[in-house]
């Protein structure tokens, strides 16, 4: 896949570009509904003997147009984006740097410089893309700022279970924890990715060391709990459960922000410094205060037990 970044104004000619099919949209999650806009893309592409592409945005416009204080948290961070549309074999993505100078494009300029100008002749989105200053292009104004030089496809609505399938929704699943859920919407499971680094050393100590994996403040983190996850780590995917919290138990302040550690079972390598990405899968129960480390540790050989129970469940 071949990877263009484009900021605003870029100086690209029409003739740099072959005829493209282009997929637009912010596609925060890559989700199926999604999905569903850039398989119509690679189709129709393939159909007419085109290249197919994808255009998106970074980083996610309310970042820029000021409306959250805090930093935003994706489903895919723009790394992951990347990673998921190069695998469902798009030719060309397009990233366009999200700036104020370019909030502000007219929906005529943007269509101008950013449809027509890259050579694009047939454009598929979902039925509510928007784009232009204050969103005042729809699905419905395309055709008229298109000067007759591309067509365009517009993919309908997906639900599940009467509800839209839609990054606002994967959101708010994933900060309640209900991990099981997820692949109905995202079609698959939920990761997120970091680093092993140390921690307080105590784990080893009650028979269940955990990889401590720094996760990307880009990531939404799920809410604090215990989770059947699988980690990828040196080389290999494993079983394992999670705790992602402030280790009551410990610690009688609560810190800046929750640590995600994962037991893995049946394994016993040395992992500080590598990358770790967690596959969440469920969520087994809330993180509690025991009384001291046996209640804890009686629990944890519970939790084990359900994840080992969850994972002979579904992938024996
Ligand atoms: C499956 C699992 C469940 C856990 N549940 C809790 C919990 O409910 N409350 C708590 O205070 N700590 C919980 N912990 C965190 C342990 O206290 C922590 O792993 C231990 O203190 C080791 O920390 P360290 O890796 O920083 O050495 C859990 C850990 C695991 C692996
Ligand atoms: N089964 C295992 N699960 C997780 N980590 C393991 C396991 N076996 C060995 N390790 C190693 O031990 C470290 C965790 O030990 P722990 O005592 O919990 O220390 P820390 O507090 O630094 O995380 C991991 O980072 C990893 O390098």
């Amino acid at each position: 896949m071949e990877l263009i970044k484009l900021n605003h104004p870029h100086s690209y000619k029409k003739e740099e570009f072959s005829p493209q099919v282009m997929a637009l949209g912010y596609f925060d999650g890559v989700h199926l509904g999604h999905q569903e806009v850039i398989k119509e893309a690679m189709k129709i592409a393939s159909d007419e003997g085109m290249k197919s592409a994808v255009m998106t945005f970074d980083p996610h416009p309310s970042v820029v147009l000021g409306r959250r204080v805090q930093h935003v948290e994706y489903i895919t961070p723009i790394e992951e984006k990347i990673r998921i549309i190069q695998k469902m074999g798009v030719d060309r993505l397009y990233i366009v740097h999200f700036t104020p100078q370019f909030a502000n494009l007219l929906p005529q300029e943007f269509i101008d410089d950013y449809i027509i100008q890259l050579n694009v002749r047939h454009v598929v989105a979902g039925f509510d893309y928007t784009y232009g200053k204050m969103g005042k292009g729809t699905m419905e104004t395309i055709q008229f700022h298109s000067r007759g030089l591309f067509v365009h496809t517009v993919v309908p609505k997906l639900s599940v279970e009467g509800e839209k399938v839609s990054s606002t929704l994967i959101r708010k699943q994933l900060r309640e924890g209900r991990m099981d859920s997820i692949p109905t919407l995202l079609g698959r499971h939920y990761t997120t990715s970091g680093i092993v680094v140390h921690g307080d050393k105590r784990g080893r100590t009650i028979g269940f060391p955990t990889a401590n994996v720094e996760v990307s403040e880009e990531f939404i983190l799920p809410v604090t709990g215990v989770y059947a996850v699988q980690i990828y780590v040196a080389g290999n995917w494993h079983q394992g459960v999670c705790n992602v919290g402030y280790k009551p138990t410990f610690n009688s302040e609560q810190a800046a922000k929750p640590t995600v550690e994962v037991h893995i079972f049946d394994f016993n390598q040395d992992v500080y410094g590598k990358v770790a990405i967690v596959e969440w899968h469920k969520k087994i129960r809330d993180e509690q205060k025991f009384p001291g480390i046996d209640a804890l540790v009686s629990q944890i050989n519970q939790d084990k037990h359900s994840a080992l129970q969850y994972f002979e469940k579904h992938y024996a």
